[in-house]
């Protein structure tokens, strides 16, 4: 790539409407994503954005408009979608197994990162939210997918983990990771390339500290 020239997006959302019954919440929300960048969507309770990501993840159709991904993805969604009669570890190797991974390395490192392995035996119904949370996030990241879109994946963590989270999205940007994160709260606005704000059912972007990314929704 040409110095200075702007990389190719590995996530584009165009003029995405969607309504449920005669509701509408999309109505041409537009978002431009590219490698290593640390996008996050702000709304109010309600606003859509649990929407949006199910829309950008491919698991709800739209009414109209269009999505484009290049890359793998990993969606983690609000509600864990675990088994809660198996263990950490059963988890780690069912999920493995789907995405055809040759061991559980990654899935071990993941979890040393976010400081849950003594639950590595327990079953997930008898997790707290939070280590629940850490759980789903480990499965969403399990085959180091190129985008990542996180549903309010702090919420349910305590501060270090908060922090080892941070550490983890560093690690995963620096190496080209576009990661979008939904939340109703943004605590630390410099973290983010972008914010941008859905409102009316649409991406407004915010203009954040940071320079020398891409900024397009
Ligand atoms: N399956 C559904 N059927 C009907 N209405 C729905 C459905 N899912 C969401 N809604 C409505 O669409 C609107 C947007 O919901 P959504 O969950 O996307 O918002 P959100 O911004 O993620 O909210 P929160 O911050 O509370 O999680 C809400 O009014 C919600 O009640």
């Amino acid at each position: 790539m040409a110095p200075g020239s702007t990389p190719a997006p590995v996530l584009q959302a165009h003029d995405i409407h969607k309504s449920y019954g005669r509701h509408p919440v999309l109505r041409g929300a537009d978002l431009t994503v590219t490698p290593g960048q640390l996008v996050a969507v702000v709304g109010e309770n309600g606003a859509g954005k649990s929407t949006l990501l199910k829309a950008l993840a491919g698991t709800l159709p739209v009414d109209s408009g269009e999505v484009a991904l290049t890359g793998t993805l990993g969606h983690c969604p609000q509600d864990p979608v675990l088994n809660a009669s198996l263990t950490v570890e059963q988890h780690l190797h069912y999920f493995a197994a789907a995405h055809r991974l040759p061991d559980l390395d990654r899935g071990r490192e993941l979890v040393d990162l976010l400081g849950y392995e003594r639950y590595l035996a327990s079953v997930a119904g008898e997790l707290s939210g939070g280590t629940r949370q850490k759980l789903n996030l480990t499965l969403a990241l399990l085959h180091d997918p190129d985008v990542l879109l996180l549903d309010e994946p702090y919420q349910g963590f305590d501060w270090d983990t908060y922090l080892r989270f941070w550490d983890l999205v560093e690690g995963l940007r620096a190496r080209g990771k576009a990661i979008v994160v939904i939340t109703h709260l943004v605590f630390e606005q410099d973290r983010f390339d972008l914010l941008a704000d859905l409102t009316d059912g649409r991406l407004t972007p915010r203009t954040t500290s940071k320079e020398g990314h891409h900024v397009g929704a």
